[in-house]
């Protein structure tokens, strides 16, 4: 059985797979990494191998908790890839987008792949029909518009992400809201139709926590899936083991 952990920007993932399958997957903050680590090795005594990817510094005492239970394979740029890693600097390269295009690549073979990846920050990446990543863009995520605008300007009220519809705004709220969310919406499918009409027939996979505000809203057809990158972690966590 293989564990693993996601350490994003805003929440940490962990996952349980068994043979390529997901058995479990639970969100938690960052302070409850020691108690959520235990309890997953008491549920799954099994596990024997993991993996962690990190978009922020790593502490030691993660790692070594780890250890006390299994092998831990920390991704880096260093790790073993089954795809081509293009960018032009790989050493900068988010491991998240990385395990991202160990996705796509290893459950979409020989296709052009765009991820979307909807969390912290709004990440695209593409992988193209001969495996070879790309790259892609960055652009802020919902919760950082929604808190940027509050905090460089003097009137604007700090929102909670609201599932409304609408164009035309008729109030500070609803014109902050539609702002958001239906430029996010015009991004995603702006973005789509580029590719589109550089590569042909993509497919699109919509990921991250929030991908709920925005499957359901766009033009283009997507696959969503919420686990797409803990797939990806899986496929390099084998790719990596000895
Ligand atoms: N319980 C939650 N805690 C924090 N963020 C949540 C929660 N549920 C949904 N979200 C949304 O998920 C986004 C973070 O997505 P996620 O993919 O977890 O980010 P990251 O991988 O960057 O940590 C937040 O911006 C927020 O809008
Ligand atoms: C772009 C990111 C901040 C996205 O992080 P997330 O929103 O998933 O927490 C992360 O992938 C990162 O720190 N990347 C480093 C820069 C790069 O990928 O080129």
């Amino acid at each position: 059985m293989n564990l693993v952990v996601d350490i994003g920007n805003t929440r940490i993932k962990q996952a349980v797979f068994e043979k390529g399958k997901l058995l479990y997957q639970h969100q938690f903050e960052a302070s409850q990494f020691l108690e959520k680590t235990k309890s997953v090795f008491e549920v799954y005594p099994n596990i024997t191998d993991a993996i962690i990817s990190s978009v922020k510094p790593l502490q030691n005492k993660e790692v070594e908790l780890l250890s006390l239970f299994c092998k831990v394979h920390v991704l880096s740029a260093s790790s073993k890839l089954p795809f081509f890693n293009e960018y032009a600097t790989p050493q900068s390269l988010g491991v998240d987008r990385i395990a991202l295009a160990a996705a796509a690549h290893c459950l979409y073979p020989q296709k052009e792949v765009l991820v979307i990846d909807a969390g912290t920050c709004i990440t695209f990446d593409f992988v193209d029909g001969h495996g070879a990543y790309l790259g892609g863009s960055i652009s802020p995520g919902m919760m950082m518009r929604y808190r940027a605008m509050h905090q460089q300007t003097a009137k604007l009220p700090l929102l909670e992400p609201l599932e409304t519809k609408g164009l035309i705004g008729n109030t500070t709220e609803t014109s902050m809201h539609f702002g958001v969310i239906n430029g996010i919406v015009c991004e995603i499918d702006g973005i789509i139709d580029r590719y589109q009409a550089q590569y042909g027939y993509l497919t699109v996979i919509l990921t991250g926590g929030d991908v709920h505000f925005f499957e359901k809203r766009l033009k283009n057809s997507i696959f969503a899936n919420s686990n797409f990158l803990l797939e990806g972690l899986n496929f390099l966590l084998e790719h990596n083991k000895n």
